[in-house]
């Protein structure tokens, strides 16, 4: 993390406390039948606690707030309670909404007086390495209203025409220059007071925070993601998850 004695930037939050929001109140229907998607198991452990530990890594986050399916509140409070998490960090557990982004919302409800950065992570996106938090953190101590961690694209991306019959082919109208195009991730960290506003005032469909604040007309800012902080969306990405997990372990040595 940055070094306090540093001479900061102008606007930087010095001394700001972080806290992490994390909606994990999803069903995960992309997935396939079963438990809520935050509760299913990687390597023995739920989505939900990899993901909580991967905010709680970051020495400088100090407060996690679950936003748990709306009917397993209690179900994660102990499941909180039972997994090794960091004495350093406080938890709270809320129910969450129809959609992500009331979810998102209830869990800001919750926050307490004294914190003054928040972050938005994806419980879907449970193995974040702690330097792409940290690296989300620093940037809204640097100034930076709102930042998002996100990787250049791989593929070549089309714009197409909606609206034809179901099961016909789509016209292309367009090839995107995707030099210019970057594919999000989370945790999104944003200046406190910027995401309750955006919060506030943001109505309609969105699929993350930062564009909340991008309707606000205010800056966001980009620094780089991680492919490990990819989103547990289908049935491959748990095949995935869990070659990531026991890379980890062969690298740890156990
Ligand atoms: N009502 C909702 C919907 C989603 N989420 C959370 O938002 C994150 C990103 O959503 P996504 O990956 O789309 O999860 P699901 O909505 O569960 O997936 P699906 O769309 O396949 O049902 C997940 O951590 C999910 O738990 C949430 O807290 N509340
Ligand atoms: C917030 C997010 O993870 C950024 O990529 C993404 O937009 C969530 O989308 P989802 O459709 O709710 O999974």
């Amino acid at each position: 993390m940055s070094d306090d004695s540093l001479p900061s930037p102008p606007g930087a939050r010095t001394g700001a406390r972080t806290a992490a929001v994390i909606p994990a109140a999803g069903r995960g229907v992309r997935l396939g039948p079963g438990a809520p998607k935050a509760l299913r198991a990687l390597n023995g452990t739920p989505m939900l606690i990899h993901a909580v530990r991967a905010m709680a890594a970051s020495r400088a986050v100090s407060l996690v707030i679950v936003v748990a399916p709306p009917d397993g509140t209690a179900e994660v409070k102990t499941l909180l309670d039972a997994h090794a998490l960091p004495e350093r960090t406080d938890f709270l557990v809320v129910p969450g909404g129809e959609t992500r982004q009331e979810s998102v919302r209830l869990g800001l409800d919750a926050l307490p007086p004294g914190i003054d950065i928040v972050l938005v992570h994806d419980a879907a996106r449970p193995l974040v390495p702690v330097d792409t938090v940290d690296s989300v953190i620093e940037a809204v101590r640097d100034g930076a209203p709102a930042v998002v961690p996100a990787l250049p694209l791989a593929d070549t991306v089309k714009q197409v025409e909606q609206g034809g019959a179901a099961g016909e082919p789509e016209p292309v109208v367009a090839t995107p220059d995707r030099s210019l195009l970057r594919a999000v991730q989370t945790p999104q960290g944003f200046d406190r007071e910027t995401l309750l506003r955006a919060h506030e005032v943001v109505t309609g469909n969105v699929t993350d925070d930062a564009s909340m604040v991008e309707q606000l007309g205010l800056r966001v800012v980009v620094v780089p993601g991680h492919e490990e902080a990819f989103k547990v969306t289908r049935p491959l990405d748990l095949v995935l998850a869990e070659a990531v997990l026991a890379r980890r372990r062969l690298n740890d040595g156990f």
